[in-house]
């Protein structure tokens, strides 16, 4: 799309993603740990509105004012790493990036990661740089472990420390309930507190891909599971509570995403996933109600 007064323009959805499993394999020398897990995109989505412009250097404005406008905003990041890769000057021209915030923050749900990745395709698209998407995964990883994935996006095995990823075949969507406890965790605080030796219950995860691929909800549901639950339960009881609230509203199956706090319920009925989302928002400020994606590709 171009704009003459304004400089070309391009605004892309960025799309959040729940964890059906998170298995934690060992940790990594560097402090990472190795990953297992399964990925899936949702539509809840932040927009990512970009523009060229004459002006130098990087501007970022978005609707949520508690985020950071500079290099501390991973969408600033992706832009500059992205500019800085490909040889593309910000002395000369700049671009300004307009970040509309609807996916919660620091809340499971790679929402900055989400941003990062759509500024890196916007860019590719607009500074007409050819890059494929193994290019652009490649670029992103140092900035976020979950980029490379919101660059793919649909239903994935996540294996490493998340950039090793293999596309699944998710046979049935599912609607999907989200609720966010009005709680703050941090990724890094989780992955530090894991205790590998204590977790008794992990995914079983070669069952759940045949699960997902044969729309079998019964093995599906049994199958999932998140180890770094072990921590946040314990510090957030409200948690549990959620999953066991969901179940009890009718989800096939609930988990909490990524490091949480957000705990999700999948329904395969729309008007099931609807009343237990208008509960649920008696109770909770945050609460969505959202669908599974297929990778769009
Ligand atoms: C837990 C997950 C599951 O999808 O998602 P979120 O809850 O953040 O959405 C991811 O592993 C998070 O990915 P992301 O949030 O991109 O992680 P990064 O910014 O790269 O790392 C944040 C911190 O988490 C820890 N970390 C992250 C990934 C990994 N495989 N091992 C780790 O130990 C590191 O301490 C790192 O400093
Ligand atoms: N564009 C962005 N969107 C959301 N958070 C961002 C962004 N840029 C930087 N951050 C910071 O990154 C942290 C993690 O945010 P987010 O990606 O939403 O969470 P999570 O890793 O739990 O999925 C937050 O503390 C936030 O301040």
């Amino acid at each position: 799309m171009t704009n003459e007064s304004h400089g070309p323009t391009l605004t892309l959805q960025a799309h959040a993603k729940i964890n059906l499993s998170l298995d934690v394999l060992h940790k990594r020398r560097d402090g990472y740990h190795h990953l297992c897990m399964i990925m899936q995109e949702i539509s809840l989505h932040d927009e990512v509105h970009l523009r060229l412009t004459p002006e130098p250097g990087i501007r970022l404005t978005t609707n949520a004012g508690f985020l950071p406008v500079d290099q501390g905003n991973i969408a600033w990041k992706a832009a500059e790493r992205l500019a800085r890769g490909a040889g593309v000057s910000l002395e000369s021209q700049g671009v300004a990036i307009h970040i509309d915030k609807q996916i919660p923050v620091a809340a499971g749900l790679a929402g900055g990661s989400a941003d990062a990745a759509a500024v890196l395709k916007g860019l590719n698209a607009l500074w007409r740089l050819g890059l494929s998407l193994e290019e652009l995964q490649l670029i992103s990883l140092p900035l976020g472990a979950d980029i490379p994935y919101c660059l793919m996006g649909g239903t994935a095995l996540a294996e490493g420390i998340g950039e090793r990823l293999t596309p699944l075949t998710l046979a049935k969507p599912f609607w999907v309930v989200l609720v966010k406890p009005p709680v703050s965790v941090s990724t890094r605080e989780v992955y530090e507190a894991l205790k590998l030796d204590e977790i008794e219950e992990r995914p079983d995860t070669l069952a759940l891909i045949e699960a997902l691929a044969q729309a079998d909800s019964l093995t599906m549901a049994g199958a999932m599971a998140n180890v770094l639950e072990t921590v946040t339960i314990p510090q957030v009881p409200e948690i549990g509570e959620l999953k066991r609230r969901l179940l009890a509203l009718n989800a096939t199956a609930s988990l909490m995403s990524g490091s949480g706090p957000t705990v999700f319920g999948l329904f395969k009925d729309q008007e099931k996933a609807r009343s237990a989302g208008e509960k649920l928002k008696r109770l909770y400020r945050e609460v969505h109600v959202v669908h599974t994606l297929r990778r769009s590709q």
